[in-house]
Parts: C-alpha cells; structure tokens; sequence
C-alpha cells in the first residue's frame, strides 16, 4: 500500500484530482476512452468538484460507480445522483455516466445485466474508492452475506449486496474489477478512518473489506 497524507481536505482533493486526471489523459493517448470508477458517500464531493474542471477530453471518458444503493438517481442517497451533479458539471458535463441501477427490478434480477453492459467498457482506467469506519469499501461489507463470493477472484462483475441495518439494498462491484483497475486510489478523512485502515491492514477481508484491495492501492488521507 502506497499512503499519501495532506494538510487538509482541500490540499488532498487538489492533488488527488491532478493525479486522477493525469492518469485518465494518459489512458485516452492509447485508447479512444477511458474509464473512471467513483465512489458515492460523504467523502469524495470535494475531489469531484475539483476534478470536474480539468482540461480533458471528458466527451471520452466513460464514468462508472463503484457500488450503488439501490434507488433512483434523484434520490438523496443514490451514488450516481452524487456523482452527476458534483463530477459530472461544468468541463466534465459532457462525461458518459454508466448507471449501476435499473428501475423497476430487484437488485439480484439486474445484477447480471449490469454485469453484461459494464464488461465491454473494461478495463478500469482509474479506480477512486471511499471506506467506511467499518472498513467496507464500495459496497463490500464486514460479514455481509455475499461478501465471500464478492471477494472470489471470479466472481460476476456486479453483485447485489442485501446489508443488515442498512436502508436499502445495494448493487457493487466485486473485489477482483477494482483490483484490476490500471491505477487505484482509496480517499479517506478523519482519525477514525486512519485507524480502521491501520487496523485492516493484513486482516481477513471478510471481517475487512477494504484489505483486498490494499496491496494494489494508494491511499489518500487528510485530517
Ligand atoms: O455507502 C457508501 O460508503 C462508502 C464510504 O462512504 P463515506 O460516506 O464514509 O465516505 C462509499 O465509498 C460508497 O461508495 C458508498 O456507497
């Protein structure tokens, strides 16, 4: 694991945002597009915000959540919501969002459609996800039911993820797409998550998920 610490929230989304849009006009110089993975939560608004200005070719640039709680894109909680007004605006408007949801289905039923529709747009490019105080990343879960098949090398692309306590039900990316990704980065604020990622380091994936993807990521971490 590679960790990279910042004064302060601003400074980490400035930079991350530099490096992200770096690696992405690195990709569309090989390839005619590339591929973004974003996380929703709390965290990564202000790295959207940031990154939404840089001067790219976005109109190439494919945009793909890393997990989704299952409910429409208008609604408060939904990551693409997040995703589409914070990163998806001003040079970046013109970015092609790839939904993780469909309406009107059950999480489980559009799974392997999901699954279908994002595996031509492989390989990720680069790969930002968030963690939780919990230690889940995207929609990987501690001891959630489905995790173990989420984290087996290969396992369906997108899975749904049914957590207890939570408000809905989810859809995620499994372990091995975003351990695949060219480049990963994980953004985390605060004491709290610095400790979860301290203690995740060399556990079970199934108690932390976040530990699966460690070994192939840089972590990004302000106060
Ligand atoms: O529920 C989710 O949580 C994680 C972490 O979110 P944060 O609010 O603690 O930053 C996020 O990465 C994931 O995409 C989201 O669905």
């Amino acid at each position: 694991m590679n960790f990279q610490e910042y004064p302060d929230a601003e400074f980490m989304a400035m930079g991350l945002a530099d490096v992200i849009a770096t690696q992405l006009n690195a990709a569309l110089r090989q390839r005619d597009r590339a591929l973004l993975v974003v996380p929703g939560g709390s965290t990564p608004g202000p790295v959207f915000d940031t990154l939404c200005g840089a001067r790219l070719e976005w109109e190439r640039v494919d945009i793909l959540p890393s997990d989704e709680r299952w409910r429409p894109q208008a609604h408060i909680r939904s990551n693409a919501g997040l995703i589409a007004q914070r990163l998806i605006c001003e040079r970046a408007a013109v970015a092609n969002l790839l939904p993780l949801y469909i309406a009107d289905e059950t999480p489980e039923d559009a799974a392997p459609r999901l699954s279908e529709a994002i595996a031509p747009r492989l390989p990720i490019d680069v790969a930002l996800v968030g963690m939780g105080a919990d230690m889940h990343t995207a929609s990987l879960f501690p001891r959630a039911p489905g995790l173990e098949a989420a984290l087996a090398h290969d396992a369906p692309l997108v899975l749904p993820m049914r957590i207890e306590g939570e408000p809905e039900p989810r859809v995620t990316l499994a372990a091995h797409v975003l351990k695949s990704a060219m480049h990963l980065h994980v953004v985390i604020t605060g004491a709290d998550k610095r400790e979860a990622l301290e203690r995740a380091e060399g556990q079970d994936a199934l108690i932390a998920p976040i530990a699966a993807l460690l070994d192939d990521a840089t972590v990004h971490w302000a106060p």
